[in-house]
């Protein structure tokens, strides 16, 4: 396909010319030994259960140009985690792309828990606007379509007027997603708030565009209310479809989102975020910037790529989902502050004391180490063309 960009073939290692197309590593990569000494595995407890992970580990490393961060999800093969080991790597040895910006807003963020838990979650994101509530079952979580309209009811009575978010992670059938939307979009507009999206509600980019045409007709019939997209119908929005997909671009292409979710890890650095974020615009998407549940080192990463990111028409970038350090019940440096509704890009270097309170068993340190090998010599093979 014309203008594909693929995922997993080509992560890229960010250390190219800085166009962040992901190619021209070849003999820039640093030596493995060198990363391994200068890593550190860490064990963060959370504050509250999040994607089904009451502990996050990651595997850190201080190279030149600061810290960066190796944390791909226990259950990602090697193919998909080495894209999250490019982004660690330019972190380190390049650094932060330029930014054009000091701050960046960022939504909150509400964890699939009874209602009664969600205004204490806010409290969490001082000055948020924009909401992100999870929604649909997970392994750990049935939640129902009731479920997750009393906890978008209940963010709402917190957050008056709030823009809201729902994030399925892929739960629902077309059926059951379009019933989400009619039934959310009505509790949305009753409670006078705006429903921006709704993030990967099905699995499949089939699904997704044809859900986006229900929608619309729906909203034509006036069975759909609330959205913000053309006659009030409710965007769809892709994260897993891009994340988790071979080319970024195809969902665009296929018509499967009105929005995307992209996020520094999965795509191979920041570098390469902006290029996908430029494409994905050009193809009429535009994006959010979020993250991967990342310390505040891996956190990095995205406020990097926010902070360069060109602003839209109206001077700004939509709400990032980047405030997820309050989720964690310690953290491997001061967390930043959130202050009304934005957090600093700066970067932020660990503190030696809390990266030996945090670190993680020896167990855990070796299995990393062998995954960081494994995923090295992906990126090892992709930058000689092997
Ligand atoms: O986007 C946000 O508000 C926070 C990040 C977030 O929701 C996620 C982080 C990590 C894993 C994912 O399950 C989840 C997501 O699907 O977007
Ligand atoms: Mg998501």
């Amino acid at each position: 396909m014309d203008g594909a960009i693929d995922n997993h073939a080509n992560p890229g290692c960010g250390l190219g010319d800085g166009s962040g197309n992901g190619v021209g590593c070849a003999g820039m990569l640093p030596a493995l030994d060198e990363i391994v000494d200068r890593a550190r595995v860490v064990s963060l407890p959370m504050r509250v259960r999040f994607r089904d992970v009451t502990q996050r580990e990651a595997l850190l490393v201080e190279g030149p140009a600061g810290w960066g961060e190796f944390a791909p999800f226990a259950e990602y093969g090697d193919a998909e985690a080495a894209a999250w080991l490019a982004s660690a790597l330019e972190m380190a040895w390049q650094g932060p792309p330029q930014p054009l910006r000091e701050r960046v807003p960022v939504n909150a963020t509400v964890p699939s828990f009874p209602p009664a838990e969600v205004a204490g979650i806010l409290d969490l994101f001082p000055g948020c606007r924009t909401v992100k509530v999870k929604v649909g079952p997970s392994p750990s979580t049935p939640s129902t379509l009731d479920d997750d309209a009393a906890r978008v009811s209940a963010a709402l009575a917190a957050i008056p007027g709030a823009l809201v978010r729902v994030d399925a992670n892929r739960a629902w059938t077309v059926a059951e997603a379009y019933e989400a939307a009619r039934v959310l979009g009505r509790v949305v507009a009753d409670a006078g708030g705006q429903f921006e999206y709704m993030e990967q509600p099905c699995a499949t980019v089939p699904e997704l565009a044809q859900l986006r045409g229900e929608i619309a007709a729906g909203a034509e019939r006036g069975d759909i209310v609330g959205g913000t997209v053309a006659g009030g119908a409710i965007a769809v929005a892709a994260d897993e479809s891009i994340r988790r997909a071979e080319d970024p671009l195809l969902v665009a292409h296929a018509g499967g989102a009105d929005r995307a979710v992209v996020k520094a890890p999965p795509l191979g650095g920041p570098r390469r975020l902006l290029s996908v974020a430029a494409s994905l615009r050009e193809l009429g998407l535009d994006v959010t910037v979020s993250s991967a549940l990342d310390t505040a080192v891996g956190m990095g990463a995205g406020l990097a790529a926010a902070a360069a990111l060109p602003a839209g028409a109206d001077g700004t970038i939509p709400a990032c989902g980047l405030g997820t350090g309050g989720l964690f019940e310690e953290d491997v440096a001061e967390p930043r502050e959130l202050v009304d509704g934005t957090l600093s890009a700066v970067m932020t270097e660990p503190d030696p004391a809390r990266l030996g309170a945090l670190a993680a068993s020896g167990e855990r340190r070796d299995w990393w180490i062998a995954r960081l090998q494994r995923c090295y010599e992906v990126l090892a093979a992709e930058a000689t063309g092997a």
